[in-house]
């Protein structure tokens, strides 16, 4: 089992996602002998998952199932230990495209944090790419460099455990991208600037407060870094609602003329006599509570 490649059968040794529903989920680690318990019951792992198919429906010892699911970044981010905050799909998601991440991309990031955004980077960059990560927490360090080793993505990323400020990524001169999600970024623009490949390339800095930002642009401006934006993203879901509207009266016309029959055009008029209908909709909650950080992106021109 590999972050970055995708396999048919469920062997020893492999981080999968046991799914119990959209809100209840939980990564186990594939063991000869070993179970997991569940609401529903016991899986049992070299009985019920081992040899197994992955999506595979299994039927638990209360007679209850689960789906046991390839794990994949998005899935990760969804379930991983929390050892700091985490960034999610909806900004790593804008990240990659704004950084121009692709297959072959060497790409800073810092700090390593959960390892989050770093599994994301790493299954974008493969098979050629590479990520150095640096996190300045010895033993958020060491577990990435476990995770990663676990996930068998370990040969494209390099954890480096340092202060970013004050020692940079540990290279020079090869990164097409870097991201900053630290609380003085504005400190590690100097190093972001010579880790990048002396053609230029893309940066991104995520901080949760204006002030911040401020700060961040200012020194990419004096760093000579252009296409300075921030950007924001309020994820706004939508609910299902049957809602009663108001329809227009066009006149007895315009019901004749109508080319509904029968019952739907019965409806119609009825509709049209009472000046309301109910109809399926889409509706927006009042509030928006998405608000997660600010993405600074900016450019390292060749001039
Ligand atoms: C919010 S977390 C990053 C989360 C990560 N983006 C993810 O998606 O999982 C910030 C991390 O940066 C690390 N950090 C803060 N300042 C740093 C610095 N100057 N050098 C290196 N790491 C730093 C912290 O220890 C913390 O683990």
């Amino acid at each position: 089992m590999s972050f970055v490649e995708y396999k048919e059968f469920i062997e020893d040794g492999d981080t999968a996602i046991v799914f119990l529903g959209h809100d209840s989920m939980f990564p186990i680690t594939i063991q000869n002998g070993s179970q997991t318990q569940t609401k529903y019951g016991v899986i049992r792992h070299s009985t019920d998952l081992i040899g197994k198919k992955y999506g595979s429906k299994v039927i638990c010892s209360k007679g209850g199932w689960v789906y046991i699911l390839y794990p994949t970044p998005e899935l990760w981010t969804l379930n991983l230990p929390h050892r700091t905050q985490i960034l999610y799909s909806t900004d790593i998601s804008l990240i990659t495209m704004m950084l121009e991440l692709k297959p072959g991309s060497v790409v800073c990031e810092s700090g390593t944090g959960s390892g989050s955004l770093s599994h994301a980077i790493i299954r974008t960059v493969a098979p050629t790419g590479h990520l150095y990560t640096v996190e300045f927490h010895q033993q958020r360090a060491e577990k990435a460099i476990e995770e990663f080793r676990q996930h068998k993505v370990d040969h494209l990323v390099t954890v480096k455990n340092q202060d970013v400020c004050k020692h940079g990524f540990g290279v020079t001169g090869i990164a097409d991208a870097v991201f900053l999600d630290i609380p003085s970024p504005w400190e590690a623009i100097g190093h972001a600037k010579s880790a990048m490949k002396s053609e230029g390339g893309r940066i991104c800095s995520f901080s949760p407060c204006i002030e911040q930002v401020q700060r961040t642009c200012l020194a990419l401006e004096e760093h000579g870094f252009t296409e300075i934006n921030t950007l924001e993203i309020l994820l706004r879901v939508y609910d299902v609602r049957t809602i009663n509207l108001q329809v227009a009266d066009l006149g007895r016309a315009a019901e004749e003329k109508s080319s509904l029959d029968g019952t739907d055009r019965t409806k119609q008029i009825s509709a049209v006599q009472h000046g309301s209908a109910l109809f399926k909709s889409g509706v927006p909650p009042r509030e928006t509570v998405g608000h997660t950080g600010y993405l600074t992106f900016a450019t390292k021109s060749l001039f």
